[in-house]
């Protein structure tokens, strides 16, 4: 008998894996039939959310605001009336973005020198802001520094190159501002961008797994502590959303891109337009309730990782009708 039920789950054990096999290569496909279709139940919306004008009359400070997610929202927040300070280490890069967003919304965008692991360089970078500006009413801590490694092969200076970058920037630029507002009696809404494995930890970027949870420690901490100043402080974990800068060093050839899409269950990445509406959103007078939140905004990529049994997804009617037959011939232990 128990040979016969062992027979009987194996067999049925092999049909489920070859027409899993069967439904993976369709999936999988050079198609990319299911993201593709999927996809289509959720697309992505690129224009603007707010109301115009809601950062009318504020300034906004994007760490790494050149490039990639930072560039994004610097382009929303600028849309919607803020000015805009962008900083990083390359000048030519921030200043090519500045004009061309400004450019665009008609709205000033300066660009600032600053490389965010010296805390000298973080204090003359607000001593040019305060110049060019005053005090943002809005910081969102976006620079960042990563690549995918086994950590045996990382140097010392390799973990300190990610983590200085990383926490210890965002710790700079947050307690260098955040002093300045506190003495000047202006309060602001400070953002952090973190990652969805920031809460999981993740093999292979180690180091920045570490400083993004570090981050993430800091912004819940100090919503706590500096709430009274009339500071927020709130952190996005996004999930993958296409830019060079993350791609080319979490991906480098491209080999990863399609399983990545398949586990995701809103079936594609996300775009730099749509974590800007949430960021402009976040920093906005419309969430001045919200401090101490951590919004995962990924399509659902870290519940589909995380859930035991979500390859089951994979199980046809059929095959569901069988397995249900099994289950419930199953009585007692
Ligand atoms: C199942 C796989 C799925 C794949 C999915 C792919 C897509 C996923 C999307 C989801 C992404 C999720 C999270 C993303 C988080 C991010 O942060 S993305 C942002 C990435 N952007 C950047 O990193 C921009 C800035 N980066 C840089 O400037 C550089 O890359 C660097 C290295 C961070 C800093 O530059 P620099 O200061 O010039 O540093 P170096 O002097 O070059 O290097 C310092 C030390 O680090 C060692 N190093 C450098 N690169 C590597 C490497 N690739 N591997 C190992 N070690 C490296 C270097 O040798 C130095 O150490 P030593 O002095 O000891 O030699
Ligand atoms: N794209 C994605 O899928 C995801 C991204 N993220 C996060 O989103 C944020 C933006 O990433 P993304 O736009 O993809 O990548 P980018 O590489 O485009 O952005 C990183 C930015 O950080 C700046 N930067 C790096 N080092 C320093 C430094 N020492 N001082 C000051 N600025 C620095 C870079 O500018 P410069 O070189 O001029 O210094 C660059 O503009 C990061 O926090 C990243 O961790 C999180 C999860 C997923």
């Amino acid at each position: 008998m128990a040979a016969r039920v062992v027979g009987r789950a194996g067999r049925l054990a092999l049909v489920v894996r070859s027409s899993a096999v069967r439904l993976q290569s369709r999936l999988h496909g050079s198609t990319g039939l299911r993201s593709g279709s999927q996809a289509n139940f959720f697309p992505p919306l690129e224009d603007a959310m707010l109301p115009s004008g809601s950062f009318n009359n504020r300034m906004a400070l994007i760490t790494g605001g050149g490039t990639g997610l930072g560039r994004a929202m610097t382009a929303t927040l600028s849309q919607l009336g803020a000015q805009c300070i962008i900083a990083s280490r390359k000048l030519d890069v921030l200043q090519r973005t500045a004009e061309e967003i400004s450019s665009q919304t008609g709205n000033k965008v300066h660009a600032v020198q600053c490389d965010v692991r010296d805390p000298q360089a973080v204090s003359q970078c607000v001593d040019q802001i305060e110049a060019l500006t005053g005090l943002p009413d809005v910081i969102i801590n976006n620079a960042a520094g990563n690549f995918v490694c086994p950590s045996e092969r990382l140097s010392p200076n390799a973990w300190k190159t990610i983590t200085d970058i990383v926490l210890n920037g965002t710790a700079f630029v947050t307690l260098e501002l955040g002093k300045r507002l506190i003495q000047n009696q202006k309060g602001a809404s400070f953002l952090a961008i973190t990652t969805i494995y920031a809460e999981s930890g993740s093999g292979f970027v180690v180091p920045s797994a570490s400083a993004k949870a570090g981050v993430e420690a800091l912004y819940k901490s100090l919503a706590a502590e500096w709430g009274r100043y009339g500071h927020r402080f709130n952190i996005i974990q996004p999930g993958p959303i296409r830019t060079k800068g993350a791609f080319s060093r979490l991906d480098p050839t491209g080999a990863f891109e399609k399983a990545m899409i398949d586990r995701i269950p809103t079936g594609r990445l996300g775009t730099p337009a749509e974590i800007a509406n949430l960021a402009a959103y976040v920093s906005s007078n419309y969430a001045s309730w919200m401090s101490g939140a951590v919004i995962r905004f990924d399509g659902g990529e870290y519940v589909s990782l995380a859930g035991e049994f979500n390859e089951l997804r994979s199980v046809t009617p059929d095959q569901w009708k069988l397995l249900e037959a099994m289950i419930r011939k199953t009585k007692g232990s």
